[in-house]
């Protein structure tokens, strides 16, 4: 054991083998580092962060192996593995293990004892998890992809667990209203966009509800959920794992959620009137993407390809919805939409926008440091309105609709989509699946904000003139959609691929109103393979 003269705690070095080639090994307790290297040339050196450790678990060498070749004539070895985080390709993470050895027993014991000491000083870990699984998403692969690739994880790094199959929708929701969430350190969802807004709305709504506040104000403020949702990807879109993981993938979700990383989101409610309607930490679309939804929920039969099959007949059909939109711009993030400042890991535009929240809060008082501001009026003709809360990458758009978008910076970017020809719309929609700037038209724009509010132009018509509704409905019918026959009161919002049937509405971001186990897309210098080969 090597004692360090400044009083720190010792670094534990000893000369161990792996298989058959002897290597020296180092445990820096200060530094939470575990380093091994090849004792002989290449002299290969490795290290993993404690952070990045899963499990440490004494290692029978068995019958078979001591008679074979590489054990034959010695004492018997004493074995210990460690099971690790492995970076992969495209944001991806892999449980990798590696067997360490020796003759001496008590050595061996304080090198397992040494590696669980640092994995106990890694307090934000969860040791117990509520898990909901919802079978019939995506592919409906759901309760097969939680038990062959993330229980046995959640297993191997001493998790226990609570598992609640869904049996109907709202089934989650409704069971976080009545479940004793304090014995718990986080609560999983398997499935798609959908489940996710589940659990969201089951834990934000319970923690209002515990607090005493009202949802159905739309100035209220929101007490935040300090109960981590963990996404196991299992679902047709996966936007919301995909834009806060870098990729759809059971086995990294299960990892992010072993080592305990928190990533706090952003959510946004949606008001009409007085009253609450859902929350959303995606994308809140209407016209394309709301259409897009309404016609995919009748064809949830075709399994995924359904939104492929939908989207291409709502693009046909070409509807464009007329109104009003007011926004409050967002000045308190340094950010803009078109700035090419991505959000990544450790995202100072995200950390930097919540402080400034925080001090116009204390300067302004809580309820009347949000609607400072100018409002700006957008009147006009929309084939789409969306507003995205995070990238809203997934795989069908890798780099997502608003691709600068912040998880956590208490701002939406607003888009709007003017009418234009089915051929500008196509070349829109092509530039979400490739390099392309999708704002480079004259008839886009976003627009940063905090919150923003909806008319559809056949309600504020109404409120002008209500006798003569049939007749202008009609006129309207006739003048703007003479080809396809459309229904006008097409009224439905993509809500986090939820359906949402209100054509005026209010938004208004939540600055880090949730969190998950997550940590954001690392940026490529740090999702390296590792473990780190130095
Ligand atoms: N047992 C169940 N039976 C029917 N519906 C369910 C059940 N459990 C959950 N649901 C509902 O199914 C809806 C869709 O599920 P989910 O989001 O998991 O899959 P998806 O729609 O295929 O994926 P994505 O949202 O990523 O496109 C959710 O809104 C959820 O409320
Ligand atoms: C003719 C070429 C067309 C290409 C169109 C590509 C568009 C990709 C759009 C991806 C949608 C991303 C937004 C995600 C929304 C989710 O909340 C939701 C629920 O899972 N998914 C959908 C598809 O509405
Ligand atoms: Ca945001």
């Amino acid at each position: 054991m090597e004692q360090p003269p400044d009083g720190r705690r010792p670094r534990l070095i000893s000369s161990l083998a792996q298989g058959q080639r002897s290597c020296e090994v180092s445990l820096d307790r200060e530094l939470g580092l575990l380093t091994w290297w090849d004792a002989q040339p290449p002299r290969r050196n490795f290290s993993v962060p404690a952070s990045e450790i899963i499990a440490v678990e004494e290692t029978k060498i068995d019958e078979k192996q001591c008679n074979s070749g590489k054990w034959q004539k010695m004492e018997k070895p004493h074995a210990f593995t460690v099971y690790y985080v492995k970076r992969a390709r495209n944001y991806c993470w892999r449980c990798n293990e590696e067997t360490f050895w020796c003759i001496d027993e008590q050595l061996c014991n304080q090198w397992i004892n040494s590696l669980k000491e640092l994995l106990d000083l890694q307090t934000s870990r969860p040791k117990h998890l509520l898990v909901y699984i919802n079978p019939y998403g995506g592919k409906q692969k759901g309760k097969r992809i939680y038990e062959q690739k993330v229980a046995p994880l959640f297993s191997l790094a001493s998790i226990s667990t609570d598992v609640i199959i869904t049996e109907h929708a709202n089934h989650a929701k409704d069971n976080l209203f009545e479940v004793n969430i304090e014995k718990y350190d986080g609560v999983v969802c398997v499935g798609g966009d959908g489940m996710v807004s589940e659990v969201m709305h089951g834990l934000i709504g319970r923690t209002q509800k515990d607090s005493g506040i009202d949802q159905n104000n739309p100035k209220a403020p929101l007490v935040q959920c300090n109960v981590r949702i963990g996404i196991i990807p299992a679902g047709s879109t996966d936007c919301i794992c995909y834009a806060t993981v870098g990729i759809n993938d059971p086995v990294t979700s299960a990892l992010h959620i072993i080592v305990g990383d928190t990533l706090p989101l952003d959510v946004s409610s949606v008001h009409h009137n007085n009253a609450f309607l859902k929350y959303y930490v995606s994308l809140l679309g209407y016209g394309f993407y709301g259409d897009v939804l309404k016609d995919s929920e009748k064809k949830r039969w075709m399994g995924t390809i359904r939104y492929d099959f939908s989207g291409f007949k709502t693009f046909l059909s070409h509807h464009y919805y007329e109104g009003t939109v007011s926004y409050l711009p967002a000045k308190h993030t340094l950010g803009s939409p078109r700035d090419k400042k991505y959000c990544r890991t450790g995202c100072c535009i995200c950390r930097q926008s919540k402080q400034q929240l925080e001090e116009q809060r204390k300067k302004y008082g809580i309820g009347r440091d949000e609607g400072r501001g100018e409002w700006k009026v957008i009147k006009g003709k929309f084939l789409a309105i969306n507003a995205a809360n995070m990238s809203c990458a997934c795989p069908r758009s890798p780099k997502g609709l608003s691709p600068t978008a912040h998880l956590a910076d208490g701002s939406a970017d607003l888009i709007l989509v003017r009418k234009c020809s089915r051929f500008d719309f196509l070349r829109y929609l092509v530039r979400h699946t490739n390099q392309d700037d999708q704002f480079d038209f004259t008839f886009v724009e976003v627009y940063r904000v905090k919150k923003f509010q909806f008319t559809s132009k056949h309600l504020e018509d109404d409120d002008s003139d209500v006798k003569d509704v049939g007749k202008k409905h009609f006129g309207q019918f006739c003048r703007d959609h003479p080809v396809c026959c459309c229904n006008l009161t097409n009224n439905t919002w993509n809500c986090d691929g939820e359906m949402l049937n209100s054509s005026t509405i209010e938004v208004r971001v939540h600055c880090q109103l949730m969190k998950l186990f997550a940590r954001g897309i690392e940026e490529k210098s740090t999702s390296n393979h590792s473990p780190i080969e130095q």
